[in-house]
């Protein structure tokens, strides 16, 4: 089977290129192949490669650039997806596509479930969520993967960015109202190769029974500054975390105060490491 993966270059695409393999004929590619803002580009892409399977790992990630450039980020997260589903459905391809965490408003007092209505607080969320209702409702067999916190040492992300400060400073002033699983790249393509193998073997009858929305993330809860510690602490570095809050750290878009993913529909069918023993195993 072919299998056409779009942003390679991204922290999951990153992952997914080498967990990927063995499931088909992985073809890779990053903007400077497809760029979703064009999507012109995106249509005449798939109509050349002619994929069995789409695995779209490319997105507008920046959540507070979002908040300003709410056009783009549609583009990407939602209307370049919709394109992608509806080519998939002529070719009679499957689709994975990941969203978010950041489709909950955060109110909620345990964690998330996929049947919990969404109601996002940020443009990154809002358009993260038409992408998902647009792959939703193309009919066709497909894997909408929500993660969070994702991480690695690959790519942008907030381990990297505090392995960089802590070296720099003596403290870090990090928030501790907003609770979440941090999750491993390494983790959300792991899992989406186990739910493909499965998917290969049982055909038609498995995306029957198994298709649609998953939470995908580590088990366990955390802050950014418990993260923070935990990190500090598996590196042994000298540095210490100042608990503050999201007040007294203004950004142009607003976080849930609680997004912490319920994955017990996942881990059904494949298993997900605590947050803290994926960390570990990323950093060694
Ligand atoms: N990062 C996180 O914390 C979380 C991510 N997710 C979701 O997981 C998925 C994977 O995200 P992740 O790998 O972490 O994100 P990254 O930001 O690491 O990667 C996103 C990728 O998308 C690419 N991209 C952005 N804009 C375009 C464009 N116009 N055309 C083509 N490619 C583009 C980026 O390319 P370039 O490098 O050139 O910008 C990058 O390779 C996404 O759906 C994301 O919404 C969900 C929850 C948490
Ligand atoms: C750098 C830094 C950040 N923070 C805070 C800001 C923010 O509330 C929190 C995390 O920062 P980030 O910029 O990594 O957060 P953010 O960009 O909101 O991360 C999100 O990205 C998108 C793509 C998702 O889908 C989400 O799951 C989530 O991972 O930490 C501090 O408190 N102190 C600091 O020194
Ligand atoms: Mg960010």
């Amino acid at each position: 089977m072919k299998i056409l993966l779009t942003g390679a270059g991204g922290q999951v695409g990153y992952e997914l290129e080498r967990s990927l393999q063995g499931l088909g004929q992985v073809t890779a590619v990053g903007r400077a192949r497809i760029d979703l803002s064009d999507l012109d580009q995106v249509r005449d892409v798939i109509r050349s490669v002619r994929p069995g399977l789409i695995v779209n790992a490319a997105a507008y990630t920046a959540v507070d650039k979002a908040e300003s450039e709410p056009a783009l980020a549609r583009r990407i997260n939602a209307e370049a997806p919709e394109v992608m589903a509806l080519e998939a459905r002529k070719l009679g391809a499957a689709m994975v596509h990941y969203s978010t965490d950041y489709v909950f408003d955060g109110r909620k007092a345990g964690a998330y479930v996929e049947t919990d209505v969404p109601n996002p607080i940020n443009v990154y969320g809002q358009t993260k969520l038409e992408g998902e209702q647009a792959v939703a409702a193309a009919g066709i067999d497909h894997l909408i993967l929500r993660t969070s916190w994702v991480y690695g040492m690959h790519g942008k992300n907030f381990l990297l960015t505090m392995l960089r400060l802590a070296q720099q400073r003596d403290a870090l002033r990090i928030v501790c109202d907003q609770h979440g699983a941090p999750t491993w790249s390494r983790t959300v393509a792991d899992a989406t190769a186990v739910l493909l193998a499965r998917a290969q073997e049982g055909g038609d009858s498995w995306w029957k029974q198994h298709g649609g929305l998953y939470h995908l993330g580590s088990g366990g809860q955390t802050t950014w500054c418990g993260f923070t510690e935990a990190i500090i602490e598996q590196r042994q570095l000298a540095c210490h975390v100042v608990p503050i809050t999201s007040a007294d750290y203004p950004l142009p878009a607003r976080r849930p105060e609680n997004s912490v993913l319920d994955c017990a529909r996942l881990q059904a069918l494949c298993s997900l490491p605590h947050w803290r023993d994926a960390l570990a195993l990323c950093l060694k």
